[in-house]
């Protein structure tokens, strides 16, 4: 009968490679661990660089495709982002108040109105909201607007007759984010009485 090892004495053959595998085990868990820690922090980072999300309403018809609303370079290119994200605030769609305008200007005039609708794809001062004012009676604002759609102008040129309004019109057509009307609705002076329905 062998008598037991003193303290300090040579462990046996089996105990190291018990420790071996133990410390390979946990060499392995780390690795794993890390791996995963890694995989997420990239997960995360692709999805707050997801690509940016045009207009609201239209479904697809414009993201991704060429024109308003999508950066010059495509839409997976990272340096225009930024532009695209505030080209996007432009185009989200406002809600239209139901209430009556303001009382109406003493010698004032309504000479234009500039909008820039969610989702409208065609040249600046186009076929768009123009042709609407053309082809629909004066008297409601919806002649402003495109079909199926409600939304009140995000601005307004508001001058005297002769005062240069037409000019700044043109001016601010030239914009490619700014849909302005083709014609003036002169609304405060001729049809504020019919209210905004
Ligand atoms: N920047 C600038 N400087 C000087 N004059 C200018 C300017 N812009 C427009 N105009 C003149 O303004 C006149 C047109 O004004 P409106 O567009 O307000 O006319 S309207 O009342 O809407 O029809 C029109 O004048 P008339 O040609 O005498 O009618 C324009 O020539």
């Amino acid at each position: 009968m062998a008598p037991p090892a003193p303290a300090g004495a040579h462990p046996t053959s089996a105990e190291p490679l018990s420790r071996s595998i133990f410390r390979k085990f946990l060499l392995m868990l780390c690795s794993l661990l890390t791996s995963l820690y890694v995989f997420y922090c990239l997960a995360e980072r692709c999805q707050t660089l997801s690509g940016p999300v045009v207009g609201r309403s239209g479904g697809g018809k414009e993201a991704g495709a060429p024109g308003r609303g999508v950066p010059a370079g495509g839409p997976g290119e990272p340096a225009a982002w930024p532009a695209a994200a505030r080209r996007k605030r432009l185009l989200q769609v406002q809600p239209w108040p139901r209430r009556r305008p303001p009382a109406p200007l003493e010698d004032g005039e309504v000479a234009a109105w500039e909008e820039e609708p969610p989702g409208l794809a065609g040249s600046p001062g186009g076929s768009g909201a123009g042709s609407s004012v053309a082809e629909t009676p004066p008297g409601t604002l919806a002649l402003l607007l495109d079909e199926g759609s409600k939304q009140l102008p995000q601005a307004i040129i508001i001058g005297v007759k002769k005062g240069g309004t037409r000019a700044l019109l043109e001016f601010l057509r030239v914009h490619p984010d700014v849909r302005a009307v083709g014609a003036e609705p002169h609304f405060f002076d001729r049809s504020y009485d019919k209210g905004l329905a």
